[in-house]
């Protein structure tokens, strides 16, 4: 049975007389992957940023998990995960020590957090007992911290923005496989913002296509299925251009 997660209704987001967001009507359901496509400027971020009540829509309405994310900023993001392109961390701290630090911040026990922080580390596939300060990690290690950060506070929705940029092919693989992983053992729910067109075709059951402020379509990705480039066909019949979308 579906249980919508996440639901826009004519959510829109003016900045004076331009229009970022243009009438947005969505519903994602417990346990997808959902991807979120499209050109620069499409409206992507503006669009995720309502759903954190991290800004206010102009009209419109957004709830993650049952909650009004304009009206309730603090419990939405008590309940959804955000990784961001560039994730911040303490560099001067280890990677143990950033996510016991998230883990105050949200209030989680000093004696469960550790070992939930061991867990998360091992589960992103990063050594538990290094030393090695944050500021040193690679792109990829910083990636994987930045997973395990946000799974920390256990989150029913996990947002990710470009989470593969900068990462090695293998690392990437190894990056979408835990995802999935993420999302059957605990019945998480991922949307999955990137330009990496095969990584969405891999990795997500739906995908909505975003230009100009609106959500031109949906696609169903078992439809693309035997399509070596299905979704690559379908976004340069909306956008046209090449192969990169980089
Ligand atoms: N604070 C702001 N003030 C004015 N205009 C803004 C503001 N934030 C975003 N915009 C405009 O709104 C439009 C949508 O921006 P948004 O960042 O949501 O696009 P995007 O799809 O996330 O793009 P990208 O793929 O480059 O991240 C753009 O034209 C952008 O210039």
């Amino acid at each position: 049975m579906s249980e919508p997660i996440i639901e826009l209704h004519e959510l829109t987001k003016k900045y004076g007389k331009f229009t970022a967001v243009d009438h947005i009507n969505l519903s994602v359901q417990k346990g997808e992957i959902f991807g979120i496509l499209g050109p620069n400027g499409a409206g992507k971020s503006t669009t995720i940023l309502m759903m954190l009540g991290l800004t206010d829509p102009t009209s419109g309405t957004v709830q993650v998990c049952g909650i009004n994310s304009t009206r309730n900023p603090i419990q939405v993001r008590e309940k959804v995960g955000y990784l961001p392109e560039d994730v911040g961390f303490y560099d001067d701290m280890t990677g143990i020590e950033n996510l016991l630090y998230t883990a105050r911040l949200n209030r989680i026990p000093e004696a469960n957090a550790r070992t939930k922080a061991e867990e998360l580390l091992e589960r992103v596939g990063l050594p538990v007992d290094t030393q090695k300060k944050a500021g040193k990690y690679s792109r990829g290690m910083r990636q994987r911290l930045g997973l395990a950060d946000v799974l920390i506070k256990q989150p029913e929705v996990i947002i990710l923005d470009e989470p593969t940029s900068g990462i090695d092919p293998a690392g990437v693989q190894e990056f979408m496989d835990l995802i999935r992983q993420l999302r059957e053992e605990n019945g998480l729910t991922v949307l999955f913002s990137s330009h990496h067109l095969d990584q969405v075709q891999q990795i997500c059951d739906r995908v909505g296509l975003f230009g100009g402020g609106k959500l031109l379509a949906e696609v169903n990705v078992n439809e693309l299925q035997n399509e070596e480039h299905g979704l690559e066909n379908m976004y340069n019949r909306y956008f046209g251009g090449g192969k990169s979308h980089e």
